[in-house]
């Protein structure tokens, strides 16, 4: 590129316009979701469970039936203090064995954890008439409404969910018309907080993975690089469930990008997948995080993290909150696998905004179509 301006003639004034994606329109041209995927049930007034939601009347597995994966509560994953001398070395090996741990002695205040489950709590409070004015548009991917990787699944979660990404008053207006700023303001800072985590802890692996280069958008915080990461804020909500074991409050899948930040609140529920072990719980610790690994630091690691399979089951007695902020490079950016010689890459390179798309169209056949 700069060869090339170079050659320009001299008296010619040239601009170089560089286009960013951003990570909503990424999602944008997604075309498989019917209205029908998206609008959540009135969990709260039902006293049975619907067929559409009734996993135990299907092929599909539901917690309680998966008797060759049953759940395993002799083994719990890492607990991790960040203000460990040995840090470092404790989340990488968490990275390499589990691709999951819990983090205490972040710098994320508690009092901030609060007031943004407080304003996750109020949102989910509302009656469903006022929800469904922030539901998620068709093509789009923030606001009001059900996972995802809803039409992966034949059978519906028990879950509704509030996607936000950057800037949250779109939605919050339509919801609170005068009361919108409490929200918006929690949830800002809150994904402030949780992305200067996630760059600290990005850091602290790639220092583990003794890697100098290969991570431009890390490098100068503030940048417009930086800001141009990609980053979305879930918060999920699990209502309580005439019979919890029918039903799967967040269908086994993994997380796309490099990270996930979750926050839960204190009733249990959320599942890791490790072979040889089954399902292990992720049992609530206050003031705790759970990070998990991704499928971009899977790729970029080489294999070496694995990208954890966690689910959500429903509680018996309790709703169930939940905000999980996810963390990875500009959509423009370009993953390649890391590895020593002689060892050879599993995966092809891929840029962000493709391989988002790969996922959003496969779901966990994404990753078997860059392996090599
Ligand atoms: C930035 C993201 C990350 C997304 C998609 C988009 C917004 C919502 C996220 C989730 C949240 C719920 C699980 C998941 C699997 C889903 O269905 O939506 C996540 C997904 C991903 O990790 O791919
Ligand atoms: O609610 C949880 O504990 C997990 C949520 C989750 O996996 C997600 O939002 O991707
Ligand atoms: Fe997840």
């Amino acid at each position: 590129m700069l060869s090339n301006l170079c050659s320009f003639p001299q008296n010619q004034i040239s601009y170089i316009i560089v286009i960013m994606t951003t990570l909503s329109q990424t999602y944008l041209d997604h075309p498989l979701i019917h209205h029908h995927h998206i609008v959540p049930l009135d969990f709260d007034s039902l006293r049975t469970i619907p067929d559409s939601h009734d996993w135990f009347n299907s092929s599909l597995e539901t917690p309680s039936s998966s008797s060759h994966h049953h759940t395993n509560v002799n083994v719990s994953i890492p607990l991790i203090d960040l203000t460990d001398p040995n840090a470092i070395s404790l989340i990488g090996n968490a990275c390499e064995t589990w691709g999951v741990f819990q983090l205490i002695n972040h710098d994320v205040p508690v009092s901030l954890i609060e007031r943004a489950e407080g304003e996750t709590r109020r949102l989910f409070d509302l009656p469903m008439t006022r929800k469904l004015k922030a539901l998620r548009a068709p093509g789009d991917v923030t606001g009001y409404g059900l996972p995802r990787i809803t039409p992966f699944f034949s059978k519906y979660m028990w879950h509704e969910g509030f996607t936000i990404m950057g800037p949250s008053i779109g939605h919050a207006s339509q919801l609170w018309p005068s009361n919108y700023q409490p929200f918006c303001d929690v949830m800002e800072e809150y994904q402030r907080k949780m992305k200067s985590l996630a760059e600290q802890i990005t850091r602290s692996i790639f220092n583990y993975l003794k890697i100098s280069d290969g991570a431009n958008w890390l490098h100068s915080a503030g940048s417009t690089e930086a800001a141009a990461c990609s980053t979305a804020l879930q918060l999920n909500c699990y209502p309580r469930c005439p019979d919890p074991t029918r039903v799967m409050g967040l269908a086994p899948h993994t997380d796309t990008f490099l990270l996930t930040i979750l926050h839960q609140t204190r009733t249990c529920g959320l599942q890791v997948f490790r072979d040889g072990f089954g399902w292990v719980p992720v049992a609530p610790v206050p003031g705790a995080l759970v990070l998990n690994v991704g499928d971009l630091f899977h790729i970029l690691s080489n294999g070496r993290f694995p990208n954890v399979l966690h689910r959500v089951v429903v509680d018996p007695t309790r709703r169930r909150l939940s905000m999980a902020y996810f963390y990875g490079p500009p959509p423009d950016f370009c993953v390649s696998p890391l590895y020593d010689p002689p060892e050879s890459p599993c995966y092809r390179s891929v840029m962000v905004k493709d391989y988002v798309r790969l996922k959003a169209k496969n779901l966990e056949n994404a990753l078997s179509m860059i392996r090599l």
